[in-house]
This record gives C-alpha cells, sequence and structure tokens, in this order.
C-alpha cells in the first residue's frame, strides 16, 4: 500500500499590506501563498481588516523563488521641496517590508523574474519572515552557488556580453550566485579552458553565453576533461563515458540555439537564467563518433549525410552571407538533388523505449528514465514493471541490422531538433535523455517526394509516413560509403546484384563526374564537418546534464487553477 505524501508544514502565517490591501500571507515547506482578505479602507470595529474577502490567491512554489530581501522604505517626509502628509502615528506608516523575487510563467514557455513586497508595520515579524525564507531556500541543495561563466562576444548579432550583464548577471547577483566570467579571445578558447586549466573543483556548474556551437565547444571541454580525470581513452569507441558531474546552463546568444530551444521551450535569456538559478537538471544523451579508432566529435542534436551535409558543406562557403547563406545553400543543395550509396549499419533500441512514430514527445520529467548505479536504464513508469532493466549502455547483445542502398539523406537525432522554424523538429518523438538516437533514412525519390518530405518539417503532418523514409530508434550505427566498402561488403553487395555492376563500379572509382555511387557528401554533426565519411555512432546515456526541465507541458502555466490545486 502507498504511504501518502505528507502535508506540507505550515511555517508561518501573517497579514501583511499589498498594494494598499489587506493579504493573509502563509508560508508552508512547499508554497508562499498570499490571498487578499479585506481593504484596509474597510476596517471595522473588533475586525482589524473587515469583512474577509475570497479574492485571488497567489501561490508560489518555494523551489521557484529567486530570493528574499528586507526593502528599504522611503520616509514620507524625505521629499524635497514638496509637502508631505506625516502620519499621525507612526505605526500606521507601514515602515517596514520585504520582497520576494519568483519565477512567473508567461507565454511560450517563458519565465520571468517577478516580485511582490509586503508591508506591515513590525520590523520583527519582516526580518521573521526573511529569515524564515531564507532557510527554505537554503535546504534547496541543487541550487548552484558558484558558476564558471563563459561568454562568446562574437555569437549571433554580437550581443552575448550585452545579454549577460544587462538580462543574466543582475539575476545572478539577485539569487547571491558567485561567478567567474570569461570572455572568449578565439574560437577554442572555453574547449581548451574547460579541458585542462579550470579548477572546476570551485564551481556548481559551468553556464554557456553563445549558440550551438560555443555549447559544442563546452560539451566537449567538459566530457573530454572528465574521462581524461577519470583514465579514460576517448579513442576507444567500446568504452563506457564517465557522466560529467557539473551541470551546463545555455544562455542562447547566437544565430542558432536550438539546444536551448529543446531542453527549455524558449529562445530568451531570462528564462534560461532563472532555470539555472533554481537548479533544475535535465540530463542529456550525448553521441560518441569515431572514425576506426579516431575520436571525431560529440553531438548531441543533429547528425545529418547528405542533404544537410551538403547544405553546411556550401553554407560555410558563404558564411560572409550571414544567416540567409542557410536559406540559398538549402535551395542550392535541394535543386541538386544528389543522393549517395553506402551501408548503414545498426543496433536496435530496446522496444521498451517507444518508437520514433509513437507521438510521446519528450516533455518535462517524461519519460520518467533514470539510470541505475549499474549504468542501465530504469523507468518509474507503472506500466513497466519496477525497476525493470530496459537495456545497459555497454549492451551489445541485441541484433545489428545492415541497410544498403542510395540515400538523399541519412539523419540521426538524438533530440527532437525542434527550433522555431521547425517547432516539432526532425524526429519529434526523440528523447533527450533515453539512450538512443532516431535514424532517419531518406532513400533516393523524386525532387517532388523530397519536398513533401522536407516541408513536413514546418508542419504538424507525419515526415515519416511516406514509403522513400525509413526510421529506426538506435543504440549505435556505422556508415560506410560505397567506395569505402571492404572487399568482403563489395562482393556480398554484388552478390545481391549482377556481375556486370561490380566492374561498372572499378571503372567508377577512377570517375568523380559521375553520381554512380562514388559521391561522397561529408557529416554535418551539430553544425561542423566531419573530416571523414566512414564512421562508427554510440549513444551514451544521460552523460551531461543541463540546468533545464524540458519543455513543460503548455498547461502548467495555462491554467493557474493547477497550480492553487496542488
Ligand atoms: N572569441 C571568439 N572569437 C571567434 N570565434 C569564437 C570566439 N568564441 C567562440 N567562438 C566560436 O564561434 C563559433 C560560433 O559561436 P556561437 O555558436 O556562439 O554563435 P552562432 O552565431 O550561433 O554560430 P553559428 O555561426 O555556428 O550559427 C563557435 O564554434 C565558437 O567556437
Amino acid at each position: 500500500m502507498e504511504i501518502p505524501p505528507k502535508p506540507p508544514q505550515l511555517l508561518l502565517s501573517s497579514q501583511f499590506s499589498l498594494q494598499n490591501r489587506v493579504c493573509e500571507v502563509t508560508l508552508n515547506s512547499a508554497f508562499l501563498s498570499w490571498k487578499e482578505v479585506g481593504l484596509r479602507q474597510k476596517r471595522t470595529a473588533g475586525n482589524i481588516y473587515g469583512p474577509l474577502k475570497a479574492a485571488g490567491s497567489h501561490y508560489v512554489p518555494v523551489c521557484e523563488i529567486v530570493s528574499v530581501q528586507e526593502t528599504e522604505e522611503e520616509c514620507p517626509s524625505a521629499g524635497v521641496g514638496k509637502w508631505q502628509k506625516v502620519p499621525q502615528n507612526p505605526s500606521e506608516s507601514n515602515s517596514h517590508a520585504f520582497t520576494v523575487s519568483y519565477v512567473e510563467r508567461t507565454q511560450k514557455h517563458r519565465w520571468r523574474c517577478s516580485e511582490v513586497t509586503f508591508h506591515c508595520t513590525d520590523g520583527t515579524l519582516c526580518l521573521q519572515w526573511v529569515q524564515a525564507i531564507r532557510e527554505q531556500l537554503s535546504l534547496l541543495t541543487i541550487r548552484p552557488k558558484s558558476l564558471l561563466v563563459y561568454i562568446n562576444p562574437y555569437g549571433g548579432k554580437h550581443h552575448g556580453k550585452r545579454i549577460y550583464e544587462q538580462k543574466v548577471a543582475p539575476i545572478f547577483s539577485r539569487a547571491s550566485i558567485f561567478t567567474d566570467v570569461i570572455v572568449t579571445e578565439r574560437a577554442n578558447h572555453a574547449r581548451d579552458h574547460l579541458k585542462s586549466e579550470a579548477e572546476l573543483k570551485k564551481y556548481d556548474g559551468v553556464v554557456c553565453v553563445g549558440g550551438d556551437g560555443m555549447f559544442s565547444e563546452i560539451i566537449h571541454g567538459l566530457i573530454s576533461r572528465t574521462q581524461c580525470d577519470s583514465g579514460i581513452d576517448q579513442n576507444r569507441s567500446d568504452e563506457t563515458l564517465v557522466p560529467c558531474g557539473l551541470r551546463i546552463g545555455i544562455i542562447p546568444a547566437g544565430s542558432t540555439d536550438c539546444i536551448c530551444y529543446a531542453t527549455v521551450g524558449s529562445n530568451d535569456p531570462v528564462t534560461s537564467a532563472l532555470h539555472i538559478v533554481v537548479g533544475d537538471s535535465q540530463p542529456m544523451d550525448v553521441c560518441s563518433i569515431h572514425h576506426d579508432t579516431t575520436f571525431l566529435r560529440y553531438s548531441v542534436s543533429l547528425l545529418g549525410y547528405g542533404f544537410y551535409g551538403d547544405v553546411l558543406t556550401d553554407s560555410e562557403r558563404k558564411r560572409w552571407m550571414g544567416p540567409a547563406r542557410y536559406d540559398i545553400s538549402g535551395v542550392k543543395t535541394f535543386l541538386s538533388h544528389r543522393y549517395y550509396e553506402g551501408t548503414i549499419s545498426f543496433l536496435p533500441a530496446d522496444r521498451n523505449v517507444g518508437t520514433p512514430r509513437d507521438k510521446m514527445q519528450c516533455r518535462s520529467g517524461f519519460p520518467k528514465i533514470k539510470k541505475s548505479s549499474a549504468g542501465c536504464l530504469q523507468t518509474d513508469d507503472k506500466q513497466v514493471s519496477k525497476d525493470k532493466e530496459i537495456f545497459s549502455d555497454t549492451d551489445t547483445k541485441g541484433v545489428w541490422q545492415v541497410i544498403r542502398g542510395k540515400f538523399l539523406a541519412i539523419n540521426a537525432a538524438c533530440m527532437s531538433c525542434a527550433c522555431p522554424r521547425s517547432p516539432k523538429g526532425l524526429s519529434p518523438s526523440a528523447h533527450l535523455a533515453d539512450g538512443t538516437a532516431d535514424l532517419i533514412l531518406v532513400r533516393k525519390c523524386s525532387r517532388f517526394d523530397f519536398l513533401c518530405h522536407l516541408l513536413r518539417h514546418t508542419n504538424k503532418d507525419d515526415q515519416f509516413d511516406h514509403p522513400f523514409v525509413e526510421v529506426y530508434r538506435v543504440q549505435q550505427f556505422r556508415f560506410t560509403p560505397r567506395h569505402e566498402e571492404t572487399d568482403s561488403e563489395l562482393d556480398l553487395r554484388e552478390a545481391e546484384g549482377s556481375g556486370r555492376k561490380r566492374i561498372f563500379s572499378q571503372i567508377c572509382k577512377e570517375h568523380s563526374a559521375c553520381n554512380c555511387g562514388l559521391a561522397q557528401s561529408s557529416w554535418n554533426c551539430d553544425g561542423e564537418i566531419l573530416p571523414y565519411a566512414a564512421i562508427q555512432v554510440r549513444v551514451h546515456c544521460q552523460l551531461i546534464k543541463l540546468f533545464a526541465r524540458g519543455i513543460e507541458e503548455q498547461s502548467i502555466f495555462d491554467e493557474p487553477s493547477a497550480l492553487s490545486a496542488i
């Protein structure tokens, strides 16, 4: 039998004045709440504040209080050169007050830092409240106290420094968070500093002010440092990597801020700063990419060969055009309609983690999957037997599958890859932290069909519902472009086809102009080009953690009554 949770313990309850109205303010271990009880002007004998009124109630979870401080009240007679009405009785002046800063939800998953100031005539009572709230906040040990901040001053529209100073630093300071700030001086400055110099023990987290490229630098620095400190060789693709201890916060200040959008639900610096302050924690999977025994890169969002690789390669040549280059390169690549031959082999994920087409979107706290100390995944979902092992990071017992063919695009999405342009993303049901990636294979098809598929990234239709698109949820995969296939692979392939094809492919090894299996694309790895086409990819479950909570269900903040009911 389940024991019902204990009701939160009532800590304080007093009446204060709020904007000239009287409020009953209550603090328990879960909520600070206030409710208007009457108007000061309607005071009647025997009942200080007159008849009670059921007015709007406000509930702020204690874990969403940013700070509390005593507020200096201006002396009413301190105005210069103006007549001031001096109160007859000094106790009437409500000269004591304290202000609570807290998280308020606005539209589109945005948070803002709101304030409420409670006034009263009793200084000791105010102090008692301030101390009681501070005491509750001090119990929230998940909140960071000390952060290492890296700012890319050249990300996006070059506003990173200003965004941090004007919007973020004041919130950190209000929450009494200590910060060391480094404004980067070159590309890879943050990565190299994290890898070797940074005194990580001093901090509770790392903050990245920039775009996805800057975030990639930060994770490369932090993951490499963690593996190095643990004696793990990153060049070995079969190593089980050690999860990073420090959480990472993203303050969006780039031209592409997809990771922030997919983990917080908006690209708003204040929202991100507040998620850091309240100490949110969102685990995230990371893919390691190797070419034979050489480690290449880590990826957290999109790995794309073919279409997305070609768009990036072309857009890099057009950097001078600014963000418009992505559209121009996109159209150019679409019109060129190149396809690539190769072999994909993959280790499918366990069926318990769902499928790419199950329409189970990754939302805050869902799926409730956690990593056990043994390194395997567990779920809290009652539909799956308790503590049932889903699969382990090191599990390679599954059966590898092999697919050969001609592809316009091969994409692997470690998360939905939702962004403002594609609100549902490349793989709308991909999860942030389930130890899998969605492998999407777009086979050679007509331009029109491919256009239909691409357009579905921007609307609500199922982009996988085409005969030329296949999608698999995988733990690992390998890709070998046609021309790099070993003799045994070629023999296998040609055993399936005609002998004539083999001769043809040998001739074409020297023939770069035709598109007969030799054309080679590049992998776009979170916006960076990989130097090899033949790669092995492995998903490392929950290797990093962000100061985020995933995208909240809209209803949480659309219906304040839901909160009041708690
Ligand atoms: N001080 C610096 N000078 C030049 N480049 C830097 C500096 N600091 C970081 N970088 C590099 O700038 C690149 C882009 O940064 P960021 O992701 O913040 O902005 P962005 O505008 O979103 O980038 P992108 O052009 O990739 O869309 C990163 O790959 C990072 O390595």
